[in-house]
């Protein structure tokens, strides 16, 4: 029986979603029947720009494009918010992406989302609602999170994180690290998406 196979896509400017994205695979990797691998997409600011910023470099590993992704069963996109939506590096990518949309090469494959925001009210929410457009003209099923971890109704602390996908919020200047709860919460998205999917692949086998 071949495994489900999934691939954490995502972009980074500050490492925050790569720390959730990390966490993510460490419960996909629990599942039997599920292989994973975390990749990046495109940068698209110039250096300077970056530079500017005092974006770090970026985490080590493969960059990928839309084509190479069409082996995978499945995705857990990692998505930075900005201006509460995705980053243009993500719209830049599927931008590039139009002649695989017309093939319907993502036709009845299944993503999840995790995310990153500066502060708690900045668009956890909006940036998944808002990446759902995407994922839904590409005929990509969305699996939701839910609210299966305690965490995700424990106030008694910031917590990112919403039924739509792990998160961590990260202050504006980005000083704030992924806390306990955020990552178990991403570990457990993580498995229960490779739980998901490793259920379908045995349905088609
Ligand atoms: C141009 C720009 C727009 C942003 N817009 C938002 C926003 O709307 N809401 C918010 O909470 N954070 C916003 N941020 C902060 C980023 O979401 C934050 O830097 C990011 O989540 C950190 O994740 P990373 O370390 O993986 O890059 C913005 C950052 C930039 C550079």
């Amino acid at each position: 029986m071949s495994n489900a196979k999934i691939a954490i896509v995502l972009y980074t400017t500050y490492h925050h979603v790569y720390k959730i994205a990390q966490a993510i695979k460490v419960g996909l990797d629990k599942v039997p029947g599920v292989e994973s691998t975390i990749v990046q997409i495109t940068e698209t600011l110039p250096q300077e720009v970056l530079t500017a910023i005092h974006a770090p470099a970026k985490p080590d590993l493969p960059i990928v494009t839309a084509n190479d992704l069409v082996e995978y069963d499945g995705f857990l996109f990692g998505i930075p918010t900005r201006y509460g939506n995705q980053p243009s590096q993500w719209r830049s990518f599927w931008d590039a992406a139009g002649g695989l949309w017309a093939k319907g090469a993502f036709q009845g494959k299944f993503a999840g989302t995790f995310f990153s925001t500066a502060s708690q009210h900045g668009g956890q929410e909006t940036t998944a609602l808002t990446f759902l457009t995407t994922l839904s003209h590409f005929g990509i099923n969305y699996v939701p999170l839910g609210f299966p971890h305690p965490a995700l109704t424990d106030n008694t602390e910031v917590i990112g994180g919403s039924p739509y996908g792990a998160g961590t919020i990260a202050n504006g200047d980005g000083s704030r690290q992924p806390s306990e709860k955020e990552l178990s919460i991403a570990n457990t998205q993580g498995e229960l998406f490779g739980k998901i999917l490793a259920q379908f692949q045995r349905g088609k086998q």
